[in-house]
């Protein structure tokens, strides 16, 4: 792992695609590197979840526990988009499940249209669970109650995982002011004036609308209750090394704390 330098996105896309033809490690097995990276990191971060209720458990009690808000059910909202990065974010779904969380994916992206290893984990995924469809390349929530109760309701979700874009942002994500819009708000529990981050966002590899490149976010007109057209995330795991976007200034407002997992690079 190189934490020393950040790198572009082509010395990014450079390295993997070496790690590759020399036959160290396939697609595949770095994108399930990268999605257990980002798993252990969120309970790194946040070892509190660890000990999160089991759904039905907190069903039943269905208190919300106002004093404590390390108190939560083991759910997870999970936003996957059209690209490898939402390929990573469908492994963190699958690990997830795995630890016997209730998961909510909800897809931005064709499946016909994913890359090999990005469909190999969506397919594992509607293998065994739903897949909430966001509508693509034009929002358009098939799913839109679902969307919204699983979005709106603010107890008993601590975790939402962004994977819509990573390094492959190319232009500003207009069409997502509406689901950031909802991520944001999502994330607060009101005490009197006091606005608590209750649920817990965390980005892979970087948050998108973020670019991984020139370190810059679209700002939103001054009247939406957003500033920056991005996920604004308390957590960001990246893969071998930071990229130049990191470091920005308007990195400093969205990423939280970078976590820098390796992947075998
Ligand atoms: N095996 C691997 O390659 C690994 C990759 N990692 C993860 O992969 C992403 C980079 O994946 P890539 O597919 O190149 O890019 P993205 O997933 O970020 O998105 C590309 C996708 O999105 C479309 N797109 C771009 N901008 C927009 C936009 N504004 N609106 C809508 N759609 C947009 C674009 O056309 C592409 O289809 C990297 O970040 C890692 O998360 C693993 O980490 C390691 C293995
Ligand atoms: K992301």
């Amino acid at each position: 792992m190189n934490t020393a330098t950040t790198l572009t996105s082509d010395q990014m896309r450079a390295l993997e695609q070496a790690a590759i033809s020399s036959g160290d490690a396939t697609g595949l097995e770095l994108m399930e590197r990268a999605g257990r990276g980002v798993v252990e990191a969120i309970f790194e971060e946040w070892p509190e979840l660890e000990h999160a209720f089991a759904p039905e458990v907190w069903d039943e009690t269905h208190e919300v526990h106002w004093g404590d808000l390390s108190i939560w059910a083991k759910r997870a909202v999970v936003f996957c988009g059209p690209g490898n990065n939402g390929g990573d974010g469908f492994v963190v779904a699958r690990l997830l499940r795995e630890l016997k969380w209730e998961v909510s994916v909800f897809f931005y992206g064709d499946a016909e249209r994913l890359g090999p290893d990005a469909r190999r984990n969506y397919d594992l995924w509607v293998g065994e669970s739903r897949c909430y469809d966001l509508g693509f390349p034009n929002l358009n929530p098939a799913d839109a109650d679902e969307f919204l109760k699983r979005t709106d309701s603010l107890t008993g979700t601590p975790l939402i995982v962004d994977a819509l874009l990573g390094i492959g942002l190319s232009r500003p994500l207009e069409a997502f002011q509406p689901i950031f819009e909802n991520i944001e708000h999502f994330g607060f529990l009101r005490f009197g004036e006091t606005p608590i981050r209750a649920p817990r966002c965390v980005a892979i590899d970087i948050p998108s609308g973020l670019n991984s490149d020139t370190g810059e976010a679209p700002i939103c007109d001054p009247i939406t209750s957003l500033y920056f057209l991005a996920v604004h995330a308390d957590l960001t795991v990246t893969f071998h090394s930071k990229k130049i976007g990191h470091e920005s200034e308007h990195a400093k407002v969205l990423c939280g704390n970078i976590i820098v997992k390796d992947i075998g690079l």
